[in-house]
């Protein structure tokens, strides 16, 4: 039979894994697809370097159109990133009727409803398992092996760069800049680095699992995106003395009111598996209302895990290239009429426990009325704890909330920063208990 002919579009990181994998393992890959697969055609724009690493017997351009119009070129695996010359390049695919793998997130978060629209009528698959936390066979999970359940939520450390510094700053005390910098060296960060350190690649990677998860259209412009720049030592530290491991979540959850789509720096009871979950290496815990929690753990970024997805998706394509569209697993899970657009929650309507840090001056009775504040919002208080001495005038107060909606949080926080005996802003973080 024929070779499957593979085209790849960028060849950096992940497309230099990908021709590696495809490579190492070629007798493996095929004995599984029923039929060889061949890295056909790479395009780069370095072409010397594809040259170098996709070898000989391989035809690189700098073109990557050569490859889309290419009419032996059956999978197009794009591999560029962003979402300007890539969704060009995805959509020309599309039409020219291939089939198209890619681990681009922020295309699909932003542009998935259209491109999967096009890639419907046209009857090609456009699969995209390297795209939600990187090496983990996530995608798979949801879409299909959990497909009898009622997916509740999902929660998940879903950036490898930003876990990689927060874990490299609480072990090693490490600067920001620097692990920031070691990250982009190992390959795990994206071109724009404030991509990963301001929550957007989670807030793609959640999109896409919320849309899968509870049969809704991509709306990343929904998504509430805090990231780790603001984070301080002090805080992480204070967490850990009461118990918590901060962590930056991606946490996607149904309630009557609608779906709450957020990602956050997060307090989570250190006994959690989540919680301890370090480096590089990525988690996702979703709840199923049949089979409970279930959590999925795995390198979450760099070549060769990531190159792990791209080459079991192409493995995939190729398995169904002669089957009836109408009978392959849908590109969002539910059946493409059967999305449904439930309301996203604007992120002061969401439900939380949170972290406050209150800089308090020397002055009789702050507490009381700091508690009071809380209290007339209806915060009712799990732990409060006085650090530094107020004799010296480095007093903070911090306080563990119950569950409360975020406005009722906010309107205490305004009150108690205009108290006089209240230093600066005050530090809020939320909590989660992500026990299922
Ligand atoms: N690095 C990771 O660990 C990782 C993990 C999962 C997903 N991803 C995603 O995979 C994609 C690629 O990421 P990467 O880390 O490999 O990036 P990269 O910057 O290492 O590689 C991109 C390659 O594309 C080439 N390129 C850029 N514009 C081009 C054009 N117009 N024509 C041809 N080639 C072009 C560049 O020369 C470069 O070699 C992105 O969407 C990223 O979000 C990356
Ligand atoms: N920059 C991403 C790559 C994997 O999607 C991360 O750090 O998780
Ligand atoms: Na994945």
């Amino acid at each position: 039979m024929k070779p499957i002919n593979i085209g790849v579009m960028g060849v950096g990181t992940v497309g230099g894994g990908t021709a590696q994998v495809l490579r190492n393992n070629a007798e493996e890959i095929s004995r599984r697809a029923g039929r060889a697969i061949r890295l056909f055609m790479a395009a780069n724009r370095d072409v010397e370097r594809a040259r170098e690493v996709c070898g000989d017997d391989v035809t690189v351009v700098d073109d990557a159109f050569a490859i889309v119009n290419h009419p032996e070129v059956d999978i197009v695996v794009e591999l560029i990133g962003g979402d300007t010359i890539a969704k060009e390049l995805v959509l020309k695919a599309i039409e020219n009727g291939k089939h198209v793998v890619t681990a681009n997130k922020k295309l699909l978060a932003v542009h998935g409803n259209e491109i999967f629209a096009r890639a419907q009528e046209k009857g090609v698959m456009v699969a995209f398992e390297a795209a939600v936390a990187g090496g983990i066979p996530i995608i798979k999970a949801l879409r299909e092996g959990l497909s009898a359940n009622h997916i509740e939520w999902i929660a998940g450390i879903i950036n490898g760069t930003s876990n990689f510094i927060l874990t490299e700053m609480r072990e090693k005390g490490s600067n920001f800049a620097d692990v920031l910098a070691e990250a982009q060296r190992l390959g795990y960060a994206e071109a724009d680095p404030t991509f990963d350190v301001e929550g957007h690649d989670a807030g793609h990677k959640l999109t896409i699992m919320a849309s899968i998860a509870f049969g809704i259209p991509m709306q990343f412009d929904k998504c509430y995106l805090e990231g780790i720049s603001q984070l301080t030592a002090k805080d992480i530290k204070y967490a850990e003395e009461l118990g918590y491991r901060v962590k930056l979540i991606g946490l996607t959850r149904r309630t009557d009111a609608g779906i709450e789509l957020r990602v956050h720096p997060t307090l989570i009871p250190e006994k959690r598996l989540i919680a301890n979950v370090n480096g590089v290496m990525n988690a996702v815990l979703a709840k199923g209302d049949a089979v409970g929690p279930t959590l999925y753990y795995g390198a979450g970024a760099g070549a060769l895990p990531t190159a792990s997805a791209v080459v079991a998706d192409i493995v995939d394509v190729t398995r169904l290239l002669t089957s009836d569209p109408e009978h392959r697993v849908p590109h969002l899970a539910f059946q493409p009429d059967q999305l449904k657009d439930l309301r996203i929650l604007p992120i002061d309507e969401i439900y939380s426990s949170y972290y406050l840090r209150i800089g308090a001056v020397d002055r009789a009775g702050v507490l009381a009325n700091i508690t009071s504040l809380l209290a007339e919002q209806g915060i009712s208080i799990e732990a409060v704890i006085q650090k530094g001495s107020v004799s010296d005038g480095s007093a903070e107060v911090v306080i563990l909330t119950h569950l409360v909606q975020e406005k009722a949080v906010n309107a205490a926080i305004a009150a108690i920063e205009a108290l006089d005996s209240v230093d600066g802003k005050v530090v809020r973080l939320r909590m989660e208990e992500l026990n299922g």
